[in-house]
């Protein structure tokens, strides 16, 4: 094969680039500007491009491959470069024959042929002395097709009948799908090129997946194109943030079309495309400059290429035969047009079909021809629905399109656009965004968004602003277009109170995206986010530069390097309040946590690190900033941080420094043992301790620490207004030094939890005896799962009737209640001018307590909860308590 030919015609230019065409593959590779694209499974692993797929894939086994990919994907051009590089002799020179085929050829072959005619017949450079050659070593044969999709006739084997000499004429289908299955030079080696189709479903063999341009292949394109670097950065850093997020930013065909544009905008001195229908605005305007038509030529010829584009997308059909375009054009020479479409069948010119570029600008010129159409009966509903599920960007469109300021170049060149068509689509968006955002139906909600974001008006979104306050606090799911759409929205508004994103992927990007709104928020939730390394850096600076006032990061998969990224933006910050709770922390990022709460404008005053592996080590650390005069902590929550009695010694001093501003703690599950309590009463009889509320909830508490308690609680020192002692076996023991505690006239002491303490009946007539003296402060008591019964409980129900007592919340839940304490129960609440939160769960009351108690229920106004849950009640007293607001 005459491979110097071969290269000679490949490279040989046929026609000329255009804006929407893209630049002949054969120019790129002769200039040196192939990029290798990529297969898909590049986004996930470092997979090889797309060159180096074909070629494994041709060295494999099977060596039949599809090149699958969207339009533009750089298919075409990977093929010939496939090509051109073997006739170079720089690969694949295992094949003696590369024969070059395009479906679109193949289709106009009508008459009947051998395979030996079609090879030469298609300008293969093979004499015919070379054809018994080919056929004797067919695993030297390397046969390329491109554009399966634009093939006319089926693949299916049982739709043919197969033949296996090369000398045997048949339709050219017939001889193709014969190569395909192989019936024909099975040993051949096979490439076929197309986007996604149909007949794929009979293809045997290996699939690749085209992608295309990922950033790094654009930004090496950008520079390619431009050859000045500083223009290269501008066109490429604004593609990326207008357009970057669609995932047709992978094709290098729109790269060419986004590079030529912004040339020529940037060489004219306008400003660049904001938003994807802006964009599709400039490239109308140029290309119908280019036609050098009259007005009202140019908006005849939009018209005649909007019902086309209608056509195309009703019919899913991507090809326009000769008569269809004739039926749409008797009055425009569509020929002219071809900067707007492209032309296939060049075998015999002016008969070949006709497709659009790109379906985007199908979309477009389809959404300008509605408002230019006078004729038109659709409203922007009907024509809508009429493209429905094939058109992707057509509303997008029509909504950017729908702004004077954006038509308004479009206009100069086609006339005005219809002013009932405007307000027709004006109408029907304002009444379907109403309808969705007042509906909160989520998967209509982005959309609504996207066509503000295209719209690029800020009043419209202002007008909306009852409507979509609501909206803006709880996100979900979001891809980096809806982060696009939503932060536009947010950013007009100019402020969000709350801030809330669930199950997304919280990636580079998407941090990039948001990190306006996340200025602009002053509470910001994340849940189920899983952060990327490269996301923290970018939500930091947000934080550093914004209004947050309050960020819960609970459960999220934060590591000692994301929390120091993290923090050093949070220590510049306003934020009061952070919860890390189970964020996988541990002593370690204890340091980074110290330098926010003692930052010159640190106004932390609550965090949360419950759950995470802080340890006596991180938690000293913490201690050491509570000294520090900046250090503004008041609340700190502690929960199972595998604390022990050692960390409690510097706890104690912190909390005696006069530094210490901290009033809250929870230890919840630490082992803080006897030992760590005691150090811990110690500085609460401190004057400068301000502690006021302590929860010591299964922290290995026994009675032998209770008399330190008692003293701590005797001191006139103490403060501590609420502390939850349960599950800790203080026994009798220890709970009447508890009570003993509390008979210091003055204790400050309002809420107490006792429960599961192990505590006896003496406690109990101690603790009732406490509730009626007059002097105790108490109003909210926890003695549940101390299982004392009737007998035990009966001395606090006595001292709930008692006018001295001043309880509002008594819970005796799984104290054995039984049926005989009801009357005590009714004379209780009656009484109390205080009561108004009783919980009884989980006791053995039956139905026959249930009349008196609805009646003490309704006698009682005072009372707001009653909680019966799990009793031993039948189904037919459910009424009844239903009716008296008891819970059961
Ligand atoms: N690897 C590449 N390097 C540089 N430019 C490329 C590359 N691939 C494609 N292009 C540019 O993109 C244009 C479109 O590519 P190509 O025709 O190969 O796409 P395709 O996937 O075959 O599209 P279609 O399905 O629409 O036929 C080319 O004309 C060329 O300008």
């Amino acid at each position: 094969m005459d491979k110097e030919a071969v290269l000679t015609h490949i490279l040989k230019s046929r026609s000329a680039p255009t804006f929407l065409g893209g630049e002949l593959p054969s120019s790129v590779i002769s200039s040196d500007k192939y990029i290798p694209a990529l297969t898909a499974e590049a986004q996930n692993d470092n997979f090889p491009s797309l060159d180096h797929a074909i070629h494994s894939a041709l060295s494999g086994q099977r060596r039949r491959v599809a090149l699958i990919g969207p339009e533009g994907s750089g298919k075409s051009t990977a093929l010939q470069k496939l090509t051109i590089d073997w006739a170079k002799g720089e690969r694949l020179q295992n094949f003696s024959h590369v024969f070059h085929f395009s479906f679109s050829e193949i289709n106009s072959l009508e008459r009947a042929l051998s395979l030996e005619t079609l090879i030469q017949h298609n300008r293969h450079q093979v004499s015919p002395e070379a054809i018994p050659l080919v056929i004797e070593k067919p695993e030297d044969v390397l046969f390329v097709f491109d554009g399966l999709d634009r093939y006319q006739h089926s693949l299916d084997p049982s739709t043919h009948s197969l033949v296996s000499d090369c000398s045997q004429t048949a339709s050219a289908s017939c001889l193709v799908a014969s190569l395909l299955h192989g019936s024909l030079l099975g040993e051949a080696a096979l490439v076929v090129a197309t986007r996604p189709t149909g007949n794929l479903e009979f293809f045997c063999g290996t699939k690749v997946n085209v992608l295309g341009f990922l950033k790094p292949q654009r930004e090496a394109y950008f520079n390619n194109f431009f050859t000045e670097p500083t223009a290269a950065k501008t066109a490429l850093l604004h593609m990326e943030r207008t357009l970057g997020f669609y995932d047709f930013c992978t094709s290098p065909r729109f790269c060419w079309t986004v590079c030529s544009i912004y040339k020529y905008l940037l060489d004219s001195g306008a400003k660049l495309p904001e938003a994807v229908s802006q964009l599709h605005v400039d490239l109308l305007v140029y290309l119908i400059q280019t036609l050098s038509l009259s007005g009202a030529q140019s908006r005849a010829l939009v018209l005649v290429l909007g019902r086309m584009a209608s056509h195309c997308l009703i019919s899913q059909h991507s090809v326009c035969t000769k008569e269809h375009v004739d039926f749409y054009t008797s009055q425009q020479p569509i020929m002219s047009v071809n900067v707007l479409l492209r032309v296939f069948g060049e075998l015999e010119p002016g008969t070949g079909n006709f497709s659009f570029h790109s379906q985007l600008m199908l979309e477009f010129l389809l959404a300008v021809a509605f408002f230019l159409d006078r004729s038109t009966h659709d409203g922007a509903e009907r024509m809508l629905k009429k493209h429905e599920g094939q058109a992707k960007f057509l509303d997008l469109f029509l909504s950017g399109l729908s702004e004077p300021v954006q038509r308004r170049p479009l206009e100069a060149l086609l006339g005005a656009f219809e002013p009932d068509q405007i307000k027709d689509y004006k109408c029907w968006f304002k009444s379907s965004s109403k309808e969705t955002l007042k509906a909160f139906r989520r998967d209509k909600l982005y959309r609504c968004f996207h066509l503000l974001h295209q719209a690029q008006n800020e009043s419209l979104v202002k007008e909306l602003l009852p409507l979509l306050a609501r909206l803006m606090n709880y996100h979900s799911d979001l891809s980096l277009q809806d982060c696009v759409a939503l932060n536009y929205v947010v950013t007009c508004l100019g402020e969000l109170e709350r801030f809330e994103l669930n199950h997304t992927n919280f990636t580079e990007e998407k941090a990039e995206v948001l990190a306006p709104t996340l200025s602009l928020a002053q509470q910001i939730t994340f849940k189920q986010t899983p952060f990327s390394a490269g996301a923290l850096p970018r939500l930091a600076s947000a934080l550093s530069r914004g209004l947050v006032r309050e960020l819960h990061l609970s459960n999220s998969n934060l590591c000692e390097e994301h929390l120091k990224v993290l923090c050093s933006g949070l220590k510049d910050s306003k934020l009061q309040k952070l919860n890390l709770r189970a964020c996988e922390l541990t002593g370690a990022c204890c340091e980074d946590l110290v330098t926010v709460l003692t930052s010159e404008t640190s106004q932390l005053h609550e965090l949360e690190v419950g759950f995470d592996d802080i340890g006596d080590i991180g938690f000293a650390k913490l201690c050491e900033a509570m000294h520090h005069p900046h250090c503004r902590l008041q609340d700190l929550f502690m929960k199972r941080c595998n604390l022990t009695a050692a960390s409690m010694g510097a706890f104690a001093e912190a909390l005696c420094s006069g530094q210490s501003h901290l009033r809250k703690l929870d230890l919840e599950s630490n082992n803080i043992g006897d030992s760590g309590m005691e150090a811990l009463c110690k500085a609460l009889q401190h004057p400068l301790c301000k502690m006021q509320s302590l929860r010591l909830f299964d922290c290995d508490l026994t009675a032998v620490c209770c008399p330190h308690l008692r003293d701590a609680l005797m001191s006139d020192y103490c403060s501590l207004f609420e502390l939850d002692l349960s599950l800790n076996e203080l026994g009798q023991e220890g709970g009447l030094q508890v009570c003993q505690g509390l008979t210091r006239p003055d204790c400050a002491l309002e809420k107490l939890n006792l429960t599961r303490c192990e505590l006896t009946l003496a406690v109990f007539k101690e603790l009732g005896s406490l509730l009626r003296n007059g002097t105790c402060q108490l109003k909210s008591l926890s003695v549940g799962l101390n299982k004392v019964g009737d007998q035990g409980v009966k001395y606090l129900w006595e001292a709930v009737a008692h006018p001295s007592c001043i309880l509002e919340e008594l819970d005796v839940e799984m104290t054995k209640l039984t049926d005989a304490s009801v009357k005590d129960v009714c004379a209780a609440i009656r009484a109390s001018k205080t009561l108004t939160r009783l919980e009884m769960r989980n006791n053995s009351l039956t139905d026959a307590s249930v009349p008196a108690i609805c009646q003490v229920m309704k006698d009682s106004p005072n009372m707001q909860e009653l909680v019966l849950r799990y009793n031993d009640f039948s189904e037919e007293v459910f009424d009844m308590l239903e009716e008296s607001k008891i819970t059961y």
